[in-house]
């Protein structure tokens, strides 16, 4: 460090010697894992009391990803900026957007209060086809530029305007990076950014914006907010799609309406302000109130409960936090109905229209309606808007019958989909939202509300633990994106049923669930993937599951409560005290089978399993302890951080054998494939932890010796197993079922397949287990040689071949 600092101390001399006062000399190096340490270098200089002519110029990143890097890398600048020799802080270059903006502030901040004068200036790169080319090859050390700068000299153009419009407004100089302007060409581009960026300057009014007012408490009410005129929105949104070719969805509302205020009405399912279709409609409006009721109420079973509410609460802070970085703020307030609490701020604001995605369940569905009514007698429109799921679940129309796959099951309706509707709609990219967001204005005098802490949402113990593990923010939502493309995306078709590995799965469906991450973006990150289609198939079909839910819920209301098989509602289940008994012990993580609570003991701690483990424990609950699915399905629907009260429900009808698709396979808890190392049992059952690989899913087969090695005594320090004969529990499950079904011939079919009626009033043949299919006598079938199925899962070489892959899966377990 010292040969540094004295290089250093020489170089400047020798300028000084040559009279170059004037030079600018940018100190760099400062990067984590730099070997130049700029900051013992600059210390020794003021220490040593060196005069410094040439001005000193720091880099500065805020770009890392990490938190401890950009906290050290901010302690690092102070250092630099404390020793009075600095003239000038240059932003390095990243493309968030968001970061980049606030750090600006930072700097602003730190600029007023310094001893020392010093000036800011921000780098830009240029967007040339060459220079993403190279930086997607060999990218720079300490250079952050994301997937969306690198998709296109488009993109990459969009994102560099806004960082220059973001320099101008903070009145800092722009630098570009080096290796930037080589050629003329170079220097032309560089000419038609500038151009570029003076005619939008011009084109919204004014020479030189003022730097947004950040809307904290205590500037709230003195903000002067900034407004667009209903002449200029419509201007912005012409026909002219923008930089993407995607864009910002056009207003169909009038310039008059468009010149009132818009309410976007924010629910569970889209805490976002990123491709969140009904703020962007909404964004055309002279100005924009974002507004979150809750309503108890109105949850009833199926809505935000226990976890789910510390989730949902920590999104809306995060969420509020985010429009206030842009000025706006999200407006709560609280009531038993909320359309009545929704009419009431229309008519205080003077709103011409409210925006809101809907939710597609069958109590948002009569709100909505509600919503419709109230606001159409006071003249409001209302803009219903679809961001939560890929389709809109009313829109896929599916033949009865077997095509490709039995009715309502995954192929069928993916397929369904794709054909009719076409692919998903493409998200907007994050930069149009930034701008979209720095052009929204907010009310001069914001309406009133009830603090988020202030509503009526649970605060639950060890909720901590819970949000450690699902922090809810837009951007926790991305690094957690980010991070599984890097490290699990790729062994995803492999791994994805073993909860021992870290990133074996996405982890992203309390992000889906609660709308901090748009499906839109996944599926087409997932699309952009450079994986071969076999290697991406699986997770690729992953979102398409998600919809299938909401379609199985519209198709069947009644599906939290009742069997969509609806005879399997006859089927008996182990009730009374013992099945009390067993369903306490489960719930606990206390049945004495490892896996099974491990599982169990993880979803109560942290709100999430992997879903290899929800099915082996969902199995267990029906088939081994024969406890009715429906008494699973609500306490999941307590626990989880991701309950979705369409999804949960299918897959535990699934489990229950009276869903759509009936699981043809065992889950066993005691193989435990999906723990093959013991890791995950070892920790969430510690007190197994011991126990040698052979028997740690079975300790009562340990031999005694090794227990007592170990300072195990079952039934002292672990439980004794709940049920003791898993084959016979198994076999009188599979007893209550078809006997169940020999009392309702009527929905049998000749192969022995169940019925079921759809709600257009036709019937349908579904997916019926082998075990399960039975003749108008009541025996079981025996499988013909000829077809297997409906008839129709395949005949020929390609059905043995897919039968074959079948047996395979059903071994496996794997979904
Ligand atoms: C009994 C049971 C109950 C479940 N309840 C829920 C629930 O309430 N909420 C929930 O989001 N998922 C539920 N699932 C589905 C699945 O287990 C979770 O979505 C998955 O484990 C979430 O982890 P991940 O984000 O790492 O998933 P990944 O495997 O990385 O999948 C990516 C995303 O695809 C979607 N997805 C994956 N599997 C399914 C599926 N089978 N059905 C629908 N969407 C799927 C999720 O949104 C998920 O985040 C349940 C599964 C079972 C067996």
């Amino acid at each position: 460090m010292d040969g540094q600092a004295t290089l250093l101390k020489d170089f400047v001399a020798e300028m000084n010697h040559l009279g170059k006062q004037n030079e600018v000399l940018i100190v760099s190096g400062s990067g984590a894992k730099a070997r130049f340490n700029s900051v013992s270098a600059l210390q020794r200089l003021r220490d040593d009391r060196v005069e410094v002519g040439p001005k000193i110029s720091v880099a500065y990143n805020p770009f890392f990803p990490e938190e401890q890097d950009l906290a050290d890398e901010r302690r690092r600048l102070e250092q630099k900026l404390e020793t009075g020799l600095v003239s000038k802080v240059y932003l390095q270059f990243g493309t968030d957007l968001d970061r980049l903006r606030s750090s600006l502030q930072e700097l602003k901040a730190m600029q007023a209060q310094a001893e020392h004068n010093f000036d800011i200036c921000g780098s830009i790169f240029l967007p040339t086809k060459k220079l993403i080319a190279q930086q997607k090859f060999r990218p720079w050390n300490g250079v952050f530029l994301s997937d969306e700068f690198l998709a296109g000299e488009t993109t990459a153009r969009g994102i560099v305007l806004q960082m220059m419009k973001l320099y101008e407004e903070h009145g800092c100089e722009i630098l570009i990076e080096a290796p930037g302007v080589r050629t003329s060409n170079d220097w032309s581009v560089v000419e038609s950014l500038l151009k570029e960026r003076d005619d939008k300057i011009a084109a919204s009014g004014a020479n030189v914006k003022p730097e947004k007012q950040r809307s904290n408490a205590a500037a709230k009410d003195a903000s002067p907010a900034k407004k667009r005129k209903a002449t200029e929105v419509a201007a912005d949104t012409s026909s002219e799609p923008a930089a993407s070719g995607i864009g910002i969805p056009k207003s169909t509302l009038t310039p008059q309406q468009l010149a009132k205020p818009a309410i976007v009405l924010f629910h569970s399912h889209d805490c976002r302000l990123h491709d969140n279709v009904a703020l962007q409609l909404a964004s055309h409006h002279a100005c924009v109130i974002p507004l979150f009721i809750w309503s108890r109420k109105e949850q009833g079973r199926w809505g935000v409960r226990g976890c789910m509410e510390v989730i949902l609460k920590d999104a809306l802070r995060n969420l509020d936090e985010k429009l206030r970085s842009h000025g706006l703020e999200l407006t709560c307030r609280q009531g038993d109905d909320s359309s009545e609490v929704l009419r009431q701020l229309c008519e205080e604001c003077g709103s011409s229209a409210v925006y809101y995605n809907v939710e597609h369940t069958p109590e948002s569905g009569v709100r909505e309606a509600k919503y419709r009514r109230l606001l159409g007698e006071i003249d409001v429109e209302t803009v219903e808007c679809q961001s939560s799921l890929l389709y809109d679940p009313t829109s896929p129309q599916l033949g009865t019958g077997f095509h490709g796959g039995h009715w309502g099951t995954l192929m069928p309706f993916l397929k369904g989909c794709k054909k009719q509707l076409g692919e998903p709609r493409k998200p907007v990219q994050r930069f149009e939202t930034f701008a979209m967001l720095e052009a929204m204005a907010g009310p001069v005098t914001w309406p009133s509300s009830s603090s988020i802490d202030g509503l009526d949402l649970a605060v639950i113990e060890g909720e901590e633990r819970l949000l450690e593990r699902f922090p809810m923010s837009e951007d926790a939502a991305h690094s957690n994106l980010e991070q599984f493309f890097k490290v699990g995306f790729g062994r995803y078709e492999s791994d994805r049923s073993r909860a021992d590995m870290e990133w074996s799965t996405s982890k992203l469906s309390a992000h889906l669930r609660v709308g901090t991450l748009s499906p839109n973006v996944l599926y087409y990150k997932t699309e952009a993937s450079e994986l071969d289609y076999p290697q991406r198939k699986t997770f690729s079909r992953r979102l398409f599951w998600r919809d299938l839910a909401y379609f199985h819920l519209q198709s069947f209301p009644g599906m939290r409560w009742e069997s969509i098989r609806l005879h399997y509602g006859q089927t008996e289940w182990c009730n009374g005290e013992e099945g009390d008994r067993r369903f306490l012990a489960w719930k606990r993580g206390k049945t004495g089978f490892p896996l099974v609570d491990a599982g169990m003991r993880e979803l109560y701690k942290t709100g999430w399993m992997t879903q290899s483990i929800r099915m082996v424990v969902a199995s267990f609950l029906t088939e081994y302890l024969r406890v009715d699915w429906r008494m699973g399905a609500e306490w999941f629907h307590y626990t989880l951080a991701d309950a979705d009260s369409a999804i949960n429900p299918m897959m535990w009808q699934n489990a229950g054998r009276s869903g759509i698709d009936q699981w043809n396979f065992v889950m066993s808890p005691v193989a435990a494939s999906q723990d093959a190392s013991g890791e995950y049992t070892r920790r969430w059952v510690p007190e197994l932890a011991k126990l040698p690989r052979g028997t740690l899913h079975k300790p009562w087969e340990t031999p005694a010796q090794v227990l007592n090695e170990c300072g195990i005594v079952l039934g002292r320090d672990y439980p004794h197993r709940i049920v003791t004969d898993l084959k016979a529990e198994r076999a009188l499950s599979d007893e209550a079922v078809l006997e169940m079904r020999r009392k309702n011939q009527q929905f049998n079919n000749e192969r022995g397949y169940d019925l079921v009626q759809l709600p257009n009033g036709k019937e349908t043949v579904v997916f019926t287990k082998k075990q399960f299919r039975i003749d108008r006598q009541g025996i079981v079938l025996k499988e013909t040689k000829k077809t297997t199925g409906s008839g129709a899962a395949g005949r020929g070489r390609r059905g043995q071949r897919a039968r074959k892959k079948a047996g395979r899966d059903k071994v496996a377990g794997k979904r």
